[in-house]
């Protein structure tokens, strides 16, 4: 088990953002967490990586490194540093030249190696935020909408990427406005509104649309 989410309950003040969430992350699941603007996406991942803890309930890991692609990067615009130095030395596992020039091909962004971030549009900075928490090589990784910056045709790439990442073992936790980024067919679904609207298959969740319901199953 990657984790166990049991009755999860986040209040801030007199507001409920999650009431009651559980659910189950199993090692090589692909979880789409969707809902509306609002509805508790970013303060549950929040919970899984560990930056607050629940009001109520119990959140239990098993023994696997999380790595993780925030919303909003932080802005490299006085960050003097190079492409390569921030590759090479801003991980915690040593990552192969090797390994970093195939990410820098593969994301079409190698020619901007030894290029400073501060020198990189916001699109490019954001691809190498991406190969940066793919080289520390996380079994499970947290993704909050980290294509915001980026092109279509990078999108694209990146949930390419990623989907090989997934079909090679690695578990991928999304957050999502849009259920067409990514995979579908073969994740699973957790709809929050507060509380959990859906969870389970993209193909369960598929029938329980047209038929015009939600319910947890
Ligand atoms: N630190 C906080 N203090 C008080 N309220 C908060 C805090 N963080 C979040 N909230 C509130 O909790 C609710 C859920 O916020 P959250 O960021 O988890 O939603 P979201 O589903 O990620 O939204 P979006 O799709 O807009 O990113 C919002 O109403 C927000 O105003």
């Amino acid at each position: 088990m990657i984790l166990e989410a049991k009755n999860l309950t986040v209040t801030y003040g007199q507001t409920t953002v999650l009431n009651n969430v559980s659910f189950t992350v199993k090692p090589g699941d692909y979880l789409n967490i969707i809902g509306p603007n609002g509805s508790g996406k970013t303060t549950l991942v929040k919970l899984l990586i560990n930056l607050i803890k629940p009001t109520n309930g119990e959140l239990t890991f098993g023994s696997f490194r999380f790595g993780y692609l925030p919303q909003h990067l932080k802005s490299a615009v006085n960050m003097p540093a190079t492409v390569y130095e921030v590759l090479k030395y801003s991980n915690k596992t040593t990552s192969t030249n090797k390994k970093i020039d195939e990410l820098l091909h593969q994301m079409h962004i190698f020619e901007k190696k030894f290029k400073r971030m501060n020198q990189l549009s916001g699109g490019e900075q954001q691809r190498v935020h991406i190969i940066r928490a793919l080289l520390s090589e996380p079994s499970v990784l947290v993704l909050d909408e980290p294509t915001s910056a980026l092109d279509p045709e990078f999108r694209k790439l990146f949930y390419q990427h990623i989907e090989d990442l997934n079909k090679a073992g690695m578990t991928i936790i999304h957050v999502t406005h849009d259920l067409s980024d990514g995979l579908r067919h073969g994740s699973k679904i957790l709809e929050l509104d507060q509380s959990v609207r859906f969870f389970g298959t993209f193909e369960q969740y598929q029938l329980l649309k047209h038929k015009g319901e939600h319910k947890h199953v």
